[in-house]
């Protein structure tokens, strides 16, 4: 095959072609959380590099890290490494992670607080994340996408506001209620920091870029509406009318019956479902010809075996009819054996 007439958009990746509504006999697949602390090498390589940001903002170890198990696993894309909060930390709010326990920043929950963040971010502190990209899309195989993040700004919110992750979100749902205008703006502000790091992120060579909604699943239909479809649909308009060649994905993970409004509203190119999803009801939310990205269980790929091809063919047979990219419902778990992934990958690749 001429290889020199495929430019790095891949006209031969299955991942691509799904995210343009092409329904395919062997769907593509890739994994949340596919780089990360089940792989030794990442294990190892995480010692040498000290803290988890160090890895993040080191183009030489984040590169490595995102390669890592494209290097093992025969996936359809890889994902950058990085983490949604190198958005607020460029916002200039101290952000850290505690070994064995999570990302802790110095909470913004007041107006006085939000005062002292940038307006904008700062893409000159990111550099280092962009160089990431262009090193990993140069280092990948053409039919190999290269996808880039970032959080979605209710997520993105409820770390900030609250600190740290847990509680139900509950520090940053009692100001948006208390406070619905501080909130906005808060949010407001993400929503343009998000386009911003989206867009640099394709300069610097992501195709496709997902949105991930970890927590907005739980806020009832109403602030669902303003808190996180709203804001989702604005990044997703914004990224569209500046690149229009990127590919979007969408993950509000737990939407459940407030997909349908959700997938309406936004024009993302395909929607992530979480593991507990109806499948079939998820298929007929979302428009004909937009893909849908999930939904293996993270625990079924800890466990293995025939449970694990069950799981597999579940996703396949309730979704295979449309355009569809194989995934779990939520992020690789830190116990899972690396064989299962392979396992994984060649039950999809059956055919
Ligand atoms: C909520 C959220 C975060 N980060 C992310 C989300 C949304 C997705 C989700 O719901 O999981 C997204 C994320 N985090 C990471 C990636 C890299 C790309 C990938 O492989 O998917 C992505 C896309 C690496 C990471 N982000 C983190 C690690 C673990 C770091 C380490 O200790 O080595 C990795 C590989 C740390 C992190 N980062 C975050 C938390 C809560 C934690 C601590 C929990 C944990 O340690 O697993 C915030």
């Amino acid at each position: 095959m001429n290889r020199s007439a495929t430019s790095a958009a891949g006209a031969e990746s299955r991942f691509l072609k799904a995210l343009s509504g092409e329904v395919q006999t062997v769907p593509p697949v890739w994994l949340m959380r596919q780089a990360g602390r089940y792989l030794p090498e990442y294990r190892e390589l995480r010692a040498r590099a000290g803290s988890f940001l160090d890895l993040c903002y080191t183009p030489e170890f984040a590169t490595e890290v995102t390669l890592q198990p494209i290097r093992r696993f025969a996936l359809d894309a890889a994902i950058l490494f990085s983490d949604i909060l190198v958005v607020p930390h460029a916002l200039g709010q101290e952000v850290r992670f505690v070994e064995g326990e999570g990302p802790r920043l110095d909470p913004v929950a007041s107006l006085s607080e939000f005062a002292r963040l940038r307006e904008e971010i700062d893409l000159g502190f990111l550099a280092p994340v962009y160089e990431t990209v262009a090193r990993v899309r140069a280092a990948l195989d053409p039919e190999v996408a290269l996808i880039g993040f970032c959080g979605a700004p209710y997520t993105v919110a409820t770390y900030m506001v609250g600190g740290r992750g847990g509680d139900e979100q509950a520090a940053a749902r009692k100001l948006a209620y208390r406070e619905p205008e501080t909130f906005q703006a808060l949010i407001d502000r993400l929503v343009e920091a998000s386009v911003a790091h989206l867009l640099a992120q394709v300069r610097a060579g992501a195709q496709a870029v997902q949105v991930f909604d970890s927590w907005s699943g739980d806020l009832p239909p109403a602030e669902f509406a303003r808190w996180s479809t709203e804001p989702i649909r604005a990044i997703c308009a914004k990224v569209k009318a500046a690149a229009p060649e990127v590919k979007l994905i969408a993950f509000a993970r737990g939407a459940g019956a407030k997909l349908a409004d959700f997938a309406a509203a936004v024009p993302a190119d395909a929607f992530g479902l979480a593991t507990a999803e109806n499948r079939i009801a998820a298929r007929a939310a979302v428009p004909a010809g937009v893909a849908l990205q999930g939904n293996v269980d993270p625990i079924a790929l800890v466990a293995g075996g025939a449970a694990l091809d069950a799981a597999v063919d579940g996703v396949l047979a309730d979704l295979g009819h449309g355009p569809l990219i194989v995934n779990l419902g939520h992020g690789v778990r830190q116990e899972t054996p690396p064989e299962h992934v392979a396992q994984m990958v060649a039950r999809v690749r059956r055919g």
